[in-house]
């Protein structure tokens, strides 16, 4: 029998979801005084923009590179922000408390694949913020997250 699997965006409930979510988590980070400091000056439009990017790369609609920027132009909002690791550590368990919090899917599946895309996607923000420019050409497609595992190291 054919089994029709959702998107990760699908499963997480759509565009509300993750509006709601970066929305919340943006809240706790202005409130977090390791975080505060990083994103006091953030545009208004900034949790918009990060939920599209991420509604986008789990399968939801292309809003963030159509109309609001493209993969390029985040890995330049990152350049020479010199984020540390404690600073990624809180990004992610204040995103996980948020996660809760509103109660998005919680079962295994689900909950592996979206930590690892906050795993890895984190860990390219880090790096990228140690630098002041990117080898990355401007074209460069936004990523696509799905149910499975990576699939190989990361070769620069
Ligand atoms: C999966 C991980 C991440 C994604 C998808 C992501 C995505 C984005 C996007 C789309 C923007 C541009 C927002 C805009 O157009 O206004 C942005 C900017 C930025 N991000 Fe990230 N980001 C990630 C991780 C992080 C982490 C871990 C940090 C720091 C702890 C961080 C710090 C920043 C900062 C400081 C900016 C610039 C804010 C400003 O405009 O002043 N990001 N990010």
């Amino acid at each position: 029998m054919a089994v029709n699997i959702p998107t990760l965006f699908e499963w997480a409930g759509g565009t509300p979801v993750f509006e709601n979510l970066f929305n919340k988590f943006y809240d706790k980070v202005l409130a977090d005084e390791l975080l505060e400091p990083v994103f006091k000056h953030m545009s208004p439009r900034h949790r918009l923009h990060v939920a599209h990017f991420v509604a986008e790369v789990f399968g939801g609609p292309k809003t963030y590179s159509q109309n609001e920027g493209s993969h390029y132009a985040m890995i330049n909002k990152h350049l020479q922000k010199h984020l540390t690791e404690a600073h990624r550590k809180r990004w992610i368990a204040l995103l996980l408390q948020t996660a809760d919090e509103l109660s998005l899917p919680d079962d295994p599946e689900f909950r592996s694949a979206f930590i690892a895309y906050l795993e890895w996607g984190t860990r390219i923000a880090v790096l990228n913020s140690q630098t002041d420019s990117t080898a990355e050409p401007p074209d460069t497609p936004m990523p696509k997250w799905g149910w499975r595992e990576p699939g190989g190291p990361n070769i620069p």
